[in-house]
């Protein structure tokens, strides 16, 4: 696969099952996640792999968050711990940023993402499907004492990983307009369409 098919054909997996990356290639998403884009070199981020019966922990530790807001209904509660079994793998994306650091906290925020998005990638590369998917209650006490989350961190989500499942087909993806997103600055301080990219680029040609 070249890099401009695995950017391409990357999709968010609709349901994963075994089996689950290998430590080989789970140290290959995290090697890519390593080379994001990161204005002083910061590593303003880091992450923690969950898997196998440490699911659990973290899957209590939910449970544990929803009963702490009271008065959600017991299959809430049951759905938002269940997230934390659905996938055989999952990496937590932290934003860690440096305090102190003279990188606004939208950059190094920004620099998280970017490695996040390597982690997909680098996944769809060796063959492992992938979700980038919101945590359930991250800012709850529970939730953050099993990443081990210090003041100036917050969870950007985690990344499921694991073999894609044909139950659940993907839902088509539309090629966007590049005109809805794109202009371009004219010499005139005007900014124009992008007459050029009138044409959606087809992403299934890859
Ligand atoms: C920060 C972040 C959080 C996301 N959280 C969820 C989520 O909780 N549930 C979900 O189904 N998809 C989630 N997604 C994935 C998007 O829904 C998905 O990327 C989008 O539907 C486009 O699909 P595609 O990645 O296959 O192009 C999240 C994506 C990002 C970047």
């Amino acid at each position: 696969m070249d890099a401009l098919d695995c950017l391409m054909t990357r999709r968010t997996a609709t349901r994963l099952v075994e089996p689950g990356p290998t430590d080989e290639q789970l140290a290959v998403m995290l090697a890519a996640a390593t080379t994001a884009p990161d204005h002083k070199m910061l590593r303003p981020w880091r992450f923690v792999v969950v898997r196998g019966e440490a699911r659990e922990v973290l899957a209590n530790a939910i449970t544990a968050a929803a009963e702490a807001v009271g008065g959600l209904a017991e299959p809430v509660i049951r759905k938002a711990a269940g997230k934390a079994t659905r996938s055989p793998v999952l990496i937590a994306v932290i934003a860690s940023r440096v305090p102190g650091a003279r990188v606004p906290r939208a950059e190094q925020d920004a620099s998280a993402a970017a490695a996040a998005q390597n982690l997909c990638l680098a996944a769809h590369a060796q063959g492992v499907a992938s979700a980038w998917k919101s945590t359930p209650l991250p800012d709850s006490d529970q939730v953050r004492a099993v990443f081990g989350l210090t003041g100036g961190e917050e969870l950007l989500g985690w990344v499921e990983l694991g073999t894609l499942s044909d139950a659940i087909p993907l839902p088509p993806r539309e090629p966007v307009a590049l005109s809805a997103v794109a202009s371009e600055l004219t010499t005139g301080g005007q900014l124009a369409p992008v007459e050029w990219a009138a044409q959606p680029v087809p992403v299934d040609a890859y």
